[in-house]
């Protein structure tokens, strides 16, 4: 089970606690939730089921907390945060090792995702203290028939709750990715991890106890998003909602309430290769962007689009690279490991079968060992199959040819998703003009998609999310403006 020592606090017997009011607590549910390693497919670890009493709780200490959390100067908000990070990159082998076990990602980008997490917290804290210690002054004679009689000063205030609900497949980074910009800001935060990942969460929350934050500020309750979500996200006391995650976020934003919402879903992001392009970077953007972490980001190449007449190359090196690929356990930091779940592995075989039995062509022999799928690329897609439109989540990877450009940007905007593309020419006006037509939250040019670095905006359009994150972004979508008005008796105007 999870390291002693400085976690020690954390789990009572076989099951890790929550973390409500600044202490670890054990749920009076009695209850446990299992979280099975993916790739032993034994149960790894057990987690509190909270009940609605213990999120009722919860709420009403994040809320009292917050009161007094805003009255925090700004720097010591700051110097919190940089302590947490400080704490959390100091205790990145038992996070990663958690993480290993639970969501089997390799070993060496475990690692990275901790450190990258402790960097991003630091970021934030640099960042808030610049972006919310600076507001506004308007002047009223800027506007038609006004003198100069009304001065205005807008400051980003703290919104209240937080409620963060990160997926399964950056646990630790993107909770702190939540975590950092609503506390940096002044809010509370209330974290509700994935059920795969939340071992890794209960630990990255134990840092920043550690570090010291007040009572409440922040706080972790765990339990199955199916049971407790619901619950959560439709409370009174929550004021804000940052989701990363998949359909579930567009039942939460419908059932939300007025609140503002920041929502990362899903996508279906293309890879438009023109005939111009440098095919050994392109294949190797494809190998990486399509596989690494098993093909579960929501940003990995999902639909390679490229053009009839460099088709066969373009697949014959997407194929060499991918027989040097390595498939195996996460301990082994092989290349591809074991998906999440019995059930997504099971998913990405519907799709891969539905290909299939629709002709297309494989560019390997499929082959899955529980929930280990080895690397496929599968080529001549057409427009009827699932996987043509469907995120797999999974290491395997459609190709469909086409005969124009207008063909592909045609396809990525058939999508009901629009999170990210990616173009490989070395034409870098006719890249600007796809980038343009491609209805994407970000378009990259001669490289895969990725959110990193975690400070540049990231955002999709359609069923891909509501509102940016991306440090900055997601400071300000955690603040509201508020505006104080001072009326003179007379125009007033400097050096007049
Ligand atoms: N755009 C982006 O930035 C990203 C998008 N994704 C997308 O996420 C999906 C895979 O991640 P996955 O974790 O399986 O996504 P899910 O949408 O299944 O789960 C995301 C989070 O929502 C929770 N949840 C589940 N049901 C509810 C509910 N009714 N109310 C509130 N919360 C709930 C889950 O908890 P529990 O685990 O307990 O069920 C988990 O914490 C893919 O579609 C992928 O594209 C993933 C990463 C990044
Ligand atoms: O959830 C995801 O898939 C991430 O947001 C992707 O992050 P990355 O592109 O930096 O790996």
């Amino acid at each position: 089970m999870g390291e002693k020592g400085v976690f020690e606090d954390i789990i009572e017997g076989d099951t890790f606690k929550y973390y409500s009011e600044g202490e670890w607590k054990v749920s009076a549910s009695g209850k446990y939730v299992p979280i099975i390693n993916p790739t032993t497919r034994n149960m790894q670890f057990k987690v509190q089921a909270c009940t609605q009493e213990e999120v009722n709780k919860v709420m009403e200490s994040a809320k009292s907390a917050q009161k007094l959390w805003a009255k925090t100067p700004l720097w010591k908000r700051a110097e919190l945060l940089h302590k947490a990070a400080a704490i959390l990159k100091d205790h990145k082998k038992p996070i990663a090792d958690c993480l290993v076990k639970e969501i089997a990602k390799a070993a060496k980008d475990a690692a990275s995702e901790v450190v990258r997490s402790g960097d991003l917290v630091s970021y934030c804290a640099e960042e808030g203290v610049r972006v919310l210690g600076e507001g506004k002054f308007l002047v009223s004679d800027s506007f038609p028939g006004n003198e100069r009689t009304k001065y205005c000063l807008t400051s980003k205030i703290p919104l209240g709750v937080v409620l963060a609900i990160p997926p399964f497949n950056y646990p630790v980074n993107l909770s702190v990715s939540k975590i950092a910009p609503a506390l940096i800001a002044g809010n509370s935060l209330v974290l509700k991890p994935p059920t795969q990942g939340a071992v890794s969460a209960l630990h990255m929350i134990h840092c920043f106890h550690l570090a010291g934050f007040p009572k409440g500020v922040i706080s972790c309750v765990t339990g199955k998003g199916s049971e407790i979500g619901d619950f959560l996200t439709m409370h009174p006391g929550v004021n804000c909602i940052s989701f990363t995650g998949g359909d579930t976020g567009i039942a939460i934003s419908k059932k939300a309430g007025m609140i503002p919402l920041q929502m990362e879903l899903g996508g279906k992001d293309a890879c438009i290769i023109l005939e111009d392009a440098d095919l050994d970077l392109a294949s190797s953007s494809i190998v990486k962007g399509g596989f690494s972490y098993s093909g579960q980001r929501c940003t990995a190449v999902k639909v390679v689009l490229v053009m009839q007449s460099i088709a066969d190359s373009l697949v014959t090196k997407v194929n060499e690279k991918l027989g040097k690929l390595t498939v195996g356990p996460p301990e082994n930091n092989c290349d591809i490991t074991p998906v999440v779940t019995e059930s997504s592995a099971n998913f990405i075989e519907g799709l891969v079968m539905d290909a299939k039995n629709k002709g297309a062509t494989f560019c390997q022999e499929y082959k899955r060992k529980d929930n280990l799928i080895w690397p496929l690329l599968i080529d001549n897609v057409k427009p009827d199959m699932r996987i043509a439109w469907e995120e797999p989540f999974g290491p395997v990877l459609p190709v469909i040819r086409i005969s124009s450009v207008e063909e592909g940007i045609h396809h990525c905007n058939a999508s009901n998703f629009g999170l990210q593309g990616c173009i490989f020419t070395k034409d870098i006006n006719k890249a600007i003009l796809i980038s343009d037509a491609m209805e994407t939250g970000t378009v990259q040019i001669n490289s895969a998609p990725a959110r990193g670095p975690d400070h540049f905006p990231f955002q999709g359009l359609k069923d891909s999310g509501i509102g940016s994150q991306g440090v900055t972004n997601s400071i300000n979508m955690m603040t509201k403006i508020k505006s104080t008005v001072i009326n003179l008796p007379t125009p007033s105007y400097t050096m007049g």
